[in-house]
């Protein structure tokens, strides 16, 4: 009789974090997809209900600005910054990660020397990024060119204007070492731009401290915004006075209530807004955020390791040696908040997971998917899990 059971139970009686659970909405099922779509925060539903009747179906036109419906853009990234180690005002939230990724790589071009004619972007990368930014070097006349994390210090030179990367690979779960590629890519003179999708909310980020030019997320995975919930766009504040957007909607309009026909960009991180809000989306995002209250995201990662660690040994004693290969790197410094396991069969592998109850997901084409999400993930979910996909497996 295996030992991890009654280690999974100790584990949850001395995790700190195991009380914020009760901030979400979740039954029986092992919920391992939150690097896909958060979980629903427990208030959310109510205070969404509220937006709709009250401030939509009452105040309607007068909300825009008695219900700070104008405002939630800057003041919701104002929300997110401590999150991702920035100081207020270099965030915007609104639009979808791939607008932003077009975003900030045409503003990235434009804020770089002439002479440089090169984009680099992730090889690896989620497929969306890697198609904004084949056009968006179209669009300005650079070539794109598809290099790996690893070899980005080597590709880098004279020509490269920006560099786009992922902090965590959504495939694979590696973590990238953010502050030694942004240094490398200053040391060259080039603008670093982070896709931040699967590492806000899990771990750290620092980017004021390591001098990250610009970054976009998604809200929807980690930050538990719901599903199609606003991405956000971070310009460092050094750089605003110079951030041209390709995408100069009147809501970055210094005065956008002046009407005029010619276009006067809005001072600092609204620069990077475009159209008029989707408000739905965004107050429900920012209810979402209220679970992060009391959270620090330090303790989050310490435990998002301790949870990935744990279900490594229990997949490690309930899996038959070599029937899976984790392509999730081991060591902490390397490694996101989820663990990816690569197997011939792992697309029907997972469906018998999902059928009883454990739920990642299936990346194309062998790789089995397992997010955690620490500030509703338990030790109890990472055994169960474990001891399903050992059966599963057999
Ligand atoms: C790294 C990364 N970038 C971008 C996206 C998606 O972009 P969008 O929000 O535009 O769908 C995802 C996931 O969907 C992702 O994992
Ligand atoms: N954004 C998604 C969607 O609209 C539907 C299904 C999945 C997603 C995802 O976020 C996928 C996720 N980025 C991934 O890493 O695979």
């Amino acid at each position: 009789m295996s030992e991890l059971p009654l280690l999974a139970k100790k584990l949850d009686e001395a995790d700190e974090l195991a009380p914020l659970r009760d901030r979400f909405v979740l039954d029986e099922v092992v919920y391992l997809d939150g690097n896909s779509l958060g979980a629903l925060p427990a208030h959310v539903p109510d205070r969404v209900a509220d937006v709709v009747r009250r401030q939509w179906g009452e105040l309607r036109i007068r909300s825009w600005e008695e219900s700070g419906w104008w405002t939630a853009p800057e003041r919701i990234g104002d929300r997110i910054a401590p999150l991702v180690g920035a100081a207020p005002g270099q965030i915007v939230v609104g639009d979808s990660t791939s607008v932003n990724v077009f975003k900030a790589l045409v503003a990235a071009i434009r804020m770089a020397d002439d002479s440089r004619d090169e984009l680099l972007v992730d090889a690896t990368t989620f497929p969306t990024d890697g198609y904004i930014a084949e056009s968006a070097a179209r669009l300005t006349g650079r070539t794109l060119r598809p290099v790996t994390p690893a070899e980005v210090p080597g590709a880098l030179g004279d020509r490269t204007a920006a560099v786009l990367l992922n902090h965590v690979d959504y495939r694979t779960g590696r973590l990238h070492d953010l502050p030694a590629l942004t240094a490398a890519i200053h040391a060259c003179g080039a603008l670093a731009v982070w896709d931040l999708c699967h590492s806000a909310g899990a771990l750290p980020v620092g980017l004021d401290e390591h001098g990250v030019d610009l970054a976009v997320g998604c809200t929807y995975k980690y930050l538990n915004g719901g599903p199609g919930s606003p991405a956000y766009l971070y310009v460092r504040s050094a750089l605003q006075d110079r951030f041209d957007s390709p995408l100069p909607g009147w809501n970055s309009h210094a005065e956008p209530f002046g009407m005029s026909p010619a276009y006067t960009p809005a001072a600092g991180a609204l620069r990077g807004r475009v159209g008029t809000p989707d408000i739905l989306s965004l107050l429900a995002l920012e209810a979402a955020l209220d679970v992060w209250d009391g959270v620090s995201v330090t303790a989050v990662r310490a435990k998002s390791l301790a949870l990935t660690d744990f279900f490594l040994r229990c997949v490690g004693e309930y899996t038959e040696p070599g029937r899976v290969e984790c392509v999730t790197p081991e060591a902490h410094t390397e490694r996101g908040s989820q663990i990816a396991l690569r197997c011939p069969d792992a697309g029907e592998v997972m469906k018998r997971l999902i059928a009883r109850g454990v739920v990642g997901d299936f990346r194309h084409p062998d790789v089995l998917r397992f997010g955690f999400t620490p500030l509703y993930t338990g030790f109890r979910d990472a055994e169960r899990a474990a001891r399903a996909l050992g059966e599963e497996l057999a």
